[in-house]
């Protein structure tokens, strides 16, 4: 496996490192990104045997088209250099630091992960990184963590960390993650990375789970963390253009070649003013629906 830089990565599924039955099956829910956990859904006792597992099943599990992430524990614990190790030995994709609230601590994880490559004989650079931002001072951070190496594929918000850092709760209105959610969301556009939201772990609330999903879409996250497969359509639905807003993208990059054509840069299209802005967001909305499988190499509409 080697971590693509690009990609579509609307949703990424927590699978409990220690849990076989979960990890065998997690390929055919079509998350775009997996991540076996070794950190908080894992308890103590089980902390050498999750590892064992995850690393066998990173070598032998078919995950399908799902990139393959694992979450490591952090830090200031005594499981993370043997996480880094035997995770940089399997050759997973992307390696996810909880709790990060430095780019110190991700220039330690990358040292730590090339002293790996070296030991293994990994080519150095073919593991990404992410952060997870799970406090007050990991939030605060978020611009300097977001640029602390080439390898940083994105950062993820954390809210339940976060909100008890914070000392409240998830609310339905998500009011208490609002400064947290731009912070997150500015550091990661302004490095060029991915943005994720946090997981909602209310499995029962479908219509609280589309209010947030869609609230974070509207403000541009690029997807959610989530904690079950029923929660994957779900995201899908929200953040996959639909047909309207496909055949509308076409149409804008119809007009604009036509202005251009004319020797403008600008039209208006159905009393719309179309400029390079609009014609940058109908060229998203059609790679969106291009990596989605929703239109052909032609353009035309495959969705369902
Ligand atoms: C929530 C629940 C117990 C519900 O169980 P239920 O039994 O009701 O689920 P059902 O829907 O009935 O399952 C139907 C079928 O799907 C299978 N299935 C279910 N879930 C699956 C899955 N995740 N992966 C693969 N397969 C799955 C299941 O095996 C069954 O398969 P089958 O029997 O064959 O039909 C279960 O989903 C689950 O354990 N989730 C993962 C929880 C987890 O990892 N938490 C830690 C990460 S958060 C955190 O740490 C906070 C954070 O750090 C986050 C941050 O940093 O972002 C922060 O601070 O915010
Ligand atoms: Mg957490």
């Amino acid at each position: 496996m080697t971590y693509i830089k690009n990609r579509l990565r609307r949703t990424m599924m927590f699978v409990p490192g220690n849990n076989p039955a979960m990890i065998k099956d997690a390929g055919i829910y079509g998350a775009d990104s997996i991540m076996l956990d070794l950190e908080d859904s894992v308890s103590l006792t089980e902390k050498d045997a999750a590892r064992l597992l995850v690393y066998e099943a990173i070598k032998t599990v078919d995950f399908g088209g799902s990139e393959v992430v694992v979450r490591i524990n952090g830090q200031d614990t005594p499981f993370y250099q043997e996480d880094v190790k035997a995770m940089v030995k399997a050759g997973v994709d992307v390696i996810r630091l909880p709790k990060t609230e430095s780019a110190d601590m991700i220039k330690k994880l990358i040292a730590d992960m090339e002293k790996a490559e070296e030991e293994y004989g990994i080519e150095k650079g073919s593991i990404g990184v992410m952060a997870a931002i799970e406090s007050a001072k990991g939030v605060l951070n978020a611009p300097s963590i977001a640029t602390s190496t080439d390898l940083m594929m994105g950062m993820a918000l954390s809210g339940e960390d976060y909100t008890s850092d914070m000392h409240t709760h998830r609310y339905p209105d998500g009011r208490e993650m609002e400064f947290a959610r731009n912070m997150v969301l500015h550091s990661c556009r302004a490095a060029g990375i991915y943005a994720f939201d946090s997981v909602f772990s209310n499995m029962k609330d479908t219509e609280g789970f589309y209010r947030e999903t869609n609230y974070i879409h509207q403000l541009g996250f690029d997807g959610k963390s989530l904690v079950n497969p029923r929660q994957i359509p779900m995201v899908n639905k929200v953040f996959n253009p639909t047909k309207e807003e496909i055949e509308n993208a076409k149409n804008v990059q119809n007009a604009i070649r036509e202005a251009r054509a004319k020797g403008s840069g600008v039209i208006s299209m159905n009393g719309k003013m179309v400029d390079k802005p609009i014609v940058d967001k109908a060229n998203r909305v059609l790679e969106t629906a291009k990596a989605s499988n929703l239109i052909d190499e032609e353009g035309n509409y495959i969705g369902e």
